[in-house]
Parts: C-alpha cells; sequence; structure tokens
C-alpha cells in the first residue's frame, strides 16, 4: 500500500519518540472511518478520498520537512561561523551578574599575597562576563574594604580622564605595587635567588615542571604569588611591572621542602596586628645604649592599645622596620555621621587663630617659636598630603633599631630616607621604595618661615647679618613624625645631616599639627634640666645658629587639644604630626 511506501520515506525524518506524520494520520484517520462508521454504503469512495488526501498532506509535510532540514543543516554546511551579536549589559546588569558570583571583598589588612590571589579570581569572574576595561574597575573597587578602600580613594581621581582601553591594566599594576610591599617581593626575589644557586634553573621558555609546583599556573598579576617568583625579577629586580611569571616552588622536584624553602616559608608567616597578634611588633626595649633618638629617658613602653589603634595592616617579614605596615593619619571614619561645623562655630575658630596671632619668640639664640603661624588652610594642605604620601609605598612605618627597640611614632621621609641604623642614605636601601619627594608648597612655607624669622630676629635684636644669627636653608630632607596620644621622642640632638650642613648650623625647622606636645630642649641629655614649652597646632619652631645643636626631644602628647576644625576637616585620627626640615 502507497501508505506503507510513505511510512518508509518519513522515516529518516521522524524524531526518536515521535510519531510519524503518516502515523498521525493514520489515527485521525481512524477517527474518522469510525466517525463516518455509520455510512457503510459509500465507505469505499470515502477511503478513496481519505486515501488521496493523507497522500498529498503527507507529500506536502514532506516538503515542508525537507525545507526545515535544509534550514538546520545550513548553519553547519556554511563556511562561516554565526554571527552573535552580544547583547551589551547595562551597569546594573553587570553589577547583578558579577555579584551573583560572589566576588571576594579585599580589605588590604591581611596576608599580602591575599592580593594577587584577589586578583586572579576577580580576572577569573571577568573571563565569564563581557565588559569593558573601564567597567572592571567599577566593579572590582565596589569589593574594597578598610585600608584598600582608603587607597582607592586617593587614587580613583587619576582615573576618571584615563583612556578606558588601559584602565584595568593600571589598576592592577597599582593595586599590587600597594598590597604586595616590597620587603615580601625582595622577600619572594631571595627565595627564587637562592633556589636557583641550589642548582635549580628556569628554562628561558617558561615554567619547568621540576621547579613548579603547579606547572601550569601563571599569575596574570604579574606578581609571584603564593609560591610564585618571576624569573626575570630574579635577575634584574624590577619586579612588578612583568606581566607572565612562570611558578615556583613550595616543594622541590621530591615534594620535600629544602632548608631554604622552609625558611622562606617561615619568615613569610605574616602576623596581623588587625587581627590581634602582636607577638613580633610587641618586643619594645627601653635599653638606650648610644641611640640618640632612645625613648629610656622619659620613660615608658608602649601601651598595647597603640598599636592596635595604628595599625590597619603589618606584616612582620622581617623583624626589622621595613615590616609593612599602613597607617592612615585620617582614617576614614566608619561609624556614625560627623556633622559639618557650623559657620558660626567655624569663623570662631578661624578668629580664634587669627587672634592668637603670629606671636613670635626668641627661646634662644637661633632658636625661634612662631606660634600659630601655619594658617588653618595650610595645616589642612599639610596634613592631606601627608596622609595620601603616608599610605602610599614609602609612607609611614615604625622605626627601629637592630635589637628590636621601636621608636614610639610612625614615620615617614620625604626627599632622603633617614632610619635610626642606616641614617640618611638616598632610598630606602632594603626594598628599593622610592622616596617620596617634598612636596612644593611645603618648602614655601619653610622658605617663608625663615624669612618672617629673619625679619623678626632684625626688628627685634637690630643685627647686622641675620643669617648669622639664623642661617639660611634650602630643605632637601623632611622627616614627618606621627605620634599618637602615647607617642613620645627621647631627648637627642639631630646630627646625621652633612658635615657641611652641620658645621654652618642650618637651622632645622619644624612644623606642628593636630594635639599639641610637650617640647624639651635643652644643652645635654638631662631632662630635669632642660626647658619645656608646649607646641600647638600652626607652631612653627625654628632652631639653627647656635641652637643647631640643642637637644630635644618630646615627652607627651597633650591629647584632644587639636583645634576642632582640623579635626573636622581633615580626619585626623587624635595625635600630633610634626614636619622637621633640614638640609642634608
Ligand atoms: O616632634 C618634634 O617636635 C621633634 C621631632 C624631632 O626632633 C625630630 O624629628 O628630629
Ligand atoms: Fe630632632
Amino acid at each position: 500500500m502507497s501508505s506503507e511506501k510513505n511510512k518508509g520515506r518519513n522515516s529518516k525524518w521522524r524524531r526518536r519518540g515521535s510519531p510519524s506524520v503518516q502515523e498521525s494520520y493514520r489515527h485521525r484517520g481512524s477517527i474518522m472511518s469510525q466517525q463516518h462508521s455509520s455510512d457503510r454504503g459509500s465507505q469505499g469512495t470515502i477511503e478513496d478520498r481519505f486515501e488521496q488526501f493523507v497522500q498529498s498532506q503527507t507529500r506536502i509535510n514532506t516538503q515542508i520537512l525537507e525545507i526545515l532540514s535544509r534550514m538546520t543543516q545550513q548553519p553547519q554546511t556554511s563556511p562561516f561561523p554565526p554571527v552573535v551579536t552580544p547583547r551589551e549589559l547595562d551597569q546594573y546588569e553587570l553589577f547583578e551578574r558579577f555579584r551573583k558570583r560572589k566576588p571576594s571583598e579585599f580589605s588590604g589588612c591581611g596576608d599580602p599575597m591575599e592580593a594577587d590571589a584577589w586578583i586572579i579570581e576577580m580576572e577569573r569572574i571577568f573571563r565569564m562576563l563581557l565588559c569593558t576595561s573601564g567597567q572592571r574597575v567599577q566593579l572590582v573597587t565596589y569589593m574594597l574594604r578598610d585600608a584598600a578602600e582608603v587607597w582607592w580613594m586617593t587614587v580613583r581621581a587619576s582615573y576618571t580622564d584615563m583612556d578606558d582601553a588601559v584602565a584595568w591594566e593600571t589598576f592592577k599594576e597599582q593595586f599590587l605595587h600597594k598590597f604586595i610591599p616590597a620587603p615580601v617581593r625582595s622577600q619572594k626575589l631571595r627565595e627564587f635567588t637562592e633556589l636557583l644557586h641550589g642548582g635549580m634553573t628556569v628554562p628561558e621558555d617558561g615554567p619547568s615542571s621540576t621547579v613548579c609546583a603547579h606547572p601550569n599556573k601563571y599569575s596574570p598579576t604579574g606578581y609571584p604569588s603564593h609560591g610564585q617568583m618571576s624569573q626575570q625579577s630574579a635577575v634584574d629586580n624590577k619586579t612588578h611591572s612583568q606581566k607572565y611569571v612562570p611558578s615556583s616552588i613550595e616543594k622541590n622536584e621530591r615534594g620535600t621542602q629544602s632548608k631554604s624553602q622552609k625558611d622562606a616559608i617561615k619568615s613569610s608567616e605574616y602576623s596581623s596586628i588587625c587581627k590581634g597578634d602582636m607577638s613580633q611588633e610587641n618586643s619594645f626595649s627601653d635599653a638606650c645604649g648610644s641611640n640618640d633618638y632612645c625613648i629610656s629617658p622619659m620613660g615608658g613602653s608602649q601601651h598595647e592599645e597603640d598599636i592596635h589603634d595604628n595599625v590597619m595592616s603589618v606584616t612582620t617579614l622581617q623583624p626589622s622596620e621595613y615590616s609593612h605596615h599602613i597607617f592612615d593619619i585620617c582614617p576614614v571614619q566608619k561609624k556614625g555621621v560627623k556633622l559639618a561645623p557650623s559657620f558660626l562655630v567655624k569663623n570662631r575658630e578661624l578668629w580664634k587663630e587669627r587672634a592668637i596671632g603670629q606671636d613670635f619668640f626668641e627661646l634662644r639664640p637661633g632658636m625661634i617659636l612662631m606660634k600659630k603661624y601655619i594658617r588653618h588652610s595650610d595645616q589642612v594642605e599639610i596634613i592631606k598630603k601627608c596622609r595620601e604620601l603616608g599610605i602610599g609605598s614609602g609612607g609611614f612605618y615604625r622605626p627601629g633599631y637592630s635589637d628590636g627597640a621601636k621608636l614610639h611614632l610612625w614615620m615617614m621621609r620625604l626627599g632622603r630616607n633617614w632610619d635610626p641604623k642606616r641614617k640618611y642614605e638616598e632610598r630606602h636601601s632594603m626594598d628599593n621604595v622610592e622616596t617620596p619627594v617634598i612636596p612644593q608648597t611645603f618648602n614655601k612655607l619653610v622658605e617663608r618661615a625663615i624669612q618672617d624669622a629673619h625679619a623678626f630676629i632684625k626688628k627685634r635684636s637690630n643685627v647686622s647679618s641675620v643669617e648669622a644669627v639664623l642661617p639660611n636653608m634650602t630643605p632637601d630632607i623632611c622627616i614627618v613624625n606621627f605620634y599618637t596620644d602615647t607617642g613620645k621622642l627621647g631627648l637627642h640632638q639631630d646630627r646625621d645631616e652633612s658635615k657641611e650642613s652641620l658645621l654652618k648650623e642650618l637651622p632645622v625647622v619644624s612644623f606642628s599639627l593636630g594635639d599639641s606636645a610637650e617640647f624639651l630642649y635643652g644643652d645635654d641629655r638631662d631632662v630635669d634640666k632642660a626647658n619645656k614649652v608646649i607646641l600647638e597646632s600652626g607652631d612653627v619652631l625654628i632652631f639653627g645658629g647656635k641652637s643647631r645643636h640643642i637637644y630635644h626631644g618630646v615627652p607627651s602628647i597633650c591629647s584632644k587639644t587639636a583645634p576642632e576644625l582640623l579635626v573636622n576637616e581633615t580626619n585626623l585620627r587624635p595625635g600630633r604630626l610634626n614636619l622637621t626640615f633640614r638640609q642634608y
């Protein structure tokens, strides 16, 4: 029967499990034949017509199926892949998709190598999202918290005019440079160099399966991550702009750790004071020895809260002053909302500052105290600038001595590096971090302060040469100290500048900001014989000429004495900021 033939022909179009077209018509036919079962006399004719009908329908269906088949087969036979235009996601949609992948937050307050891992995680998410380089930056910065958020606030402005194409790469580079401190890089470098010297090599064209625990794992961040090290960086020590880095070692090929590896791992155990572990940092010794900066004469060991309060992130990679801290002198307020001071309060405070006036005092020959000399707006600018530089690389740290004793203050060097052990040098010797330059505006203020001091000396004593009393100087070094409530500094002389500078008795110019401090000065290191003045926010103290070699120090900070307006505008943390300018 032709219906049987059709059944065979159609079977190739039939999808498994679904009835053939003909089968369905047959079924329909049986219903129809039931419907017409009463019309027995004309059954043959009806059946013939039905058969014709079925055949014509089957032909039509076959043709339709053939057309459909050709249509569905076309993409496979076409030499060109189908063009898919992805729909551009709007910002909200993009963010939702990003969030659905549960990206981790990053606080910058833990193991530095978390920064590397975090960037890897973010890039893994981006492989699934269709977004531009600029959008990547927007998305990831939403996940920054604490120190990392603070850092982003300071660098964010530089992204506004940035070419979208480079935003992500720039972000990555800056981020990793910030959160993988130079000492960690140096440490990784040392580990790697040791391993190279230990006879292990990395082939030029990539990672070696003999030296890599994870032979296929490249760091997209360009930083050596947990157990990764840049081969190139081992050679030229220019680590952070490098892009693809072969993995290095946690275990050697036999799966055991060599001594140097064990040491390296041991020394990379970071303790985070954020999390309350102060074991490494807490080794304060008040033994004075010959250290000029030693705290001992004014006694006391630093309170634990003092450290606690001020550390945002600490690594104790080395028990040295180069351990990386992020110390923010103006931390972002989290709790509560601080109301801006009313105009009245503002004017009253500004008026008060002006009313106190610029009172100058000659404390000794060549030692001039200029009360409230720095204007409020300049104080704000200085604090903001110090804050910005202070959270960057080469920013605030806790200086200390080889025996582990630490100064009771946070320090940052501008222009030239200085530390209690190594004295002056061009750069931070351990980590190759460039010392920030002294901002121009600071130097201008110093210049003006010396001129005004000269005018004051002239008017007061009518000397023929003011410079003989107080020599002029052009600062190329600025030591920035931040004292918390419990901060202090022992009696000392500033005598590490060049012989020439010391011989010429070029002055030290000191700016005080924030809380007031007791300041002692005298001819020797005897606290009882020393004179005392209170240095307040905005005061400038100059000591040069015959006073250049005085012993001086800060026995205590007067808490809650900072001008309210200044704290309001800068969010300066409780404590005192001091800048001393010198010419090397
Ligand atoms: O904080 C001060 O007023 C003095 C700082 C000081 O003497 C120094 O940094 O050498
Ligand atoms: Fe000093």
